[in-house]
C-alpha cells in the first residue's frame, strides 16, 4: 500500500513537536550557565550576553508554543513556522557560541563551549532528522561558521579543530539522512497498521451485504445504552423487524434479488433513523432491528408503525422488477433501572414479532410487560 506524502505531513509535524517540547529551553539554560561560567555575564560583555540569551528566550518561547499547537489546520505553515523559529533559535546559539570561542582562542573554555554545541547538534539528529531538511539546516548552522571562522586562524591547533569539526559535520549529516530514513519506514509502518485497525475494527462491526451495524456490535451497543439509561434512569426500546414471506421473493427473483431487496429495505429503513443515538443494524438473514435510546414504548410504537407503513407504500423497484414488501415489527421497552435484562428485552421484542407474523404480518406489534401482547395497528394494505 502506497502512502501519499500528505499523508506524512501531520505525523510528521506531532514527532517535531513532542521531542522539541523536550529540548526547547535547553539553549538558554545550558547558554546561561556556560555564559556565565566563562565570565561573559559580567563587564563589557554583559549587554551583548543578555541580549543573545534573552532573544534565544524569546524564540525557545516561541517554538514550545508552537509546539503545543502542531495539530493545526493547515500543517505545511506551522512547519514553515516551526522550522524558522528552530534555526532562528540555533542561529542565536551559533553566534554566541562562535563570538565566545572566537575571542578566547585555544583554551578550557572554548573546549567545553566546543563539547556543548557537538552535543546539541547530537541531540538535534536524535529530535529532527524525521524532518531532514531541518535537521541538515540545524546542524551546518551550528558547525560551519565555527569550522570556517577557526580555518582562517593563524593557530595550526584551531586548524586541526576546524578540519575535524568538518569530519563530525559529515558524519552528523550522513546519520540524519539515515535516520530519517529510518523514521519514514517506522511511520508509513505504524500508519498502515493503523489503517489496517481501523479497517479491522469496521468489518468486525459491519453487515458485508448491507453496511449496516451487525448483530455483534448491536449488543455491544445494547449493553452500553443499558448501562448508560440505568445510571440516568432513561427509557430503552428494541424494534425487531421481520421482512414477511421474503422466502418467496427469494424464489420468485432469485437470490441475488433477494440480496439487492436486502440492501433497499436497510437504506430505506435508514431514512426513518435520524436521531444520532438510534442504531439500526441487520440482526439475522431477513431480520433487522432499531435500538431506541431514551424512547418509551409509544414513542418506539409510533417509529414502527411509520415505517410499516412506508415499506408496505412503496414497492422497491430493482431491476425491472416491482416488489411489494411489508414488514412485521415488534416492539418492547423497559426502563433499565426498573426490571429484566438485555436479554428479555429482546425476548419480548422477538415474541411481539412472532404474534405480529401469527395475526397476518405486515403489522406492529407492542409488547406490554405487564399485559398480554397488544397490536396497535390495524392490517395495512399494500398499495
Ligand atoms: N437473498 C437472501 N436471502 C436470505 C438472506 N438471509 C436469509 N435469507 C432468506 O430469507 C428467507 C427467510 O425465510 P423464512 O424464515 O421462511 O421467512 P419468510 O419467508 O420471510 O416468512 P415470514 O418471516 O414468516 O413472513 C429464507 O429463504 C432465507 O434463505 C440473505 O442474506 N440474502
Amino acid at each position: 500500500m502506497e502512502i501519499p506524502e500528505e499523508a506524512f505531513l501531520v505525523p510528521v509535524n506531532r514527532v517535531l513537536a513532542d521531542n522539541g517540547r523536550r529540548v526547547v529551553l535547553a539553549y538558554v539554560g545550558l547558554g546561561g550557565v556556560l555564559a556565565y561560567v566563562s565570565g561573559y555575564l559580567e563587564g563589557e560583555w554583559l549587554l551583548t550576553s543578555l541580549l543573545l540569551l534573552s532573544g534565544a528566550l524569546m524564540l525557545g518561547l516561541l517554538r514550545l508554543w508552537l509546539c503545543w499547537r502542531f495539530d493545526t489546520d493547515n500543517p505545511r505553515a506551522w512547519r514553515r513556522q516551526y522550522s524558522l523559529v528552530t534555526l532562528l533559535n540555533v542561529i542565536a546559539w551559533s553566534v554566541l557560541a562562535g563570538a565566545v570561542m572566537f575571542h578566547q582562542g585555544v583554551n578550557h573554555i572554548t573546549f567545553i563551549w566546543l563539547m556543548t554545541t557537538a552535543g546539541l547538534v547530537a541531540g538535534g539528529v536524535a529530535s529532527m532528522s524525521v524532518l531532514p531538511s531541518l535537521a541538515i539546516s540545524y546542524q551546518t548552522i551550528l558547525l560551519l561558521p565555527i569550522a570556517v571562522l577557526w580555518w582562517f586562524r593563524p593557530e595550526s591547533e584551531l586548524n586541526a579543530v576546524a578540519f575535524f569539526t568538518l569530519i563530525f559535520w559529515g558524519q552528523m549529516l550522513a546519520l540524519s539522512m539515515q535516520q530519517a530514513r529510518h523514521h519514514k519506514a517506522s511511520l508509513r509502518d505504524k500508519m498502515m497498521l493503523e489503517s489496517h485497525a481501523a479497517k479491522l475494527k469496521t468489518a468486525s462491526e459491519q453487515d458485508a451485504l448491507t453496511g449496516l451495524a451487525n448483530r455483534r456490535h448491536f449488543e455491544a451497543i445494547l449493553s452500553q445504552e443499558w448501562n448508560r439509561l440505568h445510571r440516568s434512569y432513561g427509557h430503552l426500546a428494541v424494534l425487531m423487524i421481520d421482512l414477511d414471506h421474503f422466502k418467496s421473493i427469494n424464489d420468485t427473483y432469485g437470490h441475488q434479488i433477494g440480496d439487492k431487496c436486502l440492501c433497499r429495505v436497510a437504506l430505506s429503513l435508514r431514512e426513518f433513523i435520524r436521531r444520532p443515538a438510534d442504531l439500526l443494524a441487520r440482526y439475522g438473514g431477513e431480520e433487522f432491528i432499531i435500538l431506541l435510546p431514551d424512547t418509551e414504548l409509544e414513542g418506539a410504537a409510533a417509529v414502527a408503525q411509520t415505517l410499516c407503513e412506508a415499506m408496505a407504500r412503496r414497492p422497491l423497484r430493482i431491476v425491472e422488477h416491482q416488489i411489494p414488501v411489508t414488514l412485521s415489527i415488534g416492539v418492547a421497552a423497559v426502563r433499565p433501572v426498573d426490571e429484566g435484562s438485555r436479554e428479555q428485552l429482546l425476548k419480548r421484542a422477538d415474541s411481539a414479532l412472532y404474534r405480529a407474523k401469527q395475526k397476518g404480518r405486515n403489522r406492529v406489534v407492542c409488547d406490554y410487560a405487564e399485559r398480554d401482547i397488544v397490536s396497535v395497528t390495524e392490517h395495512l394494505e399494500t398499495a
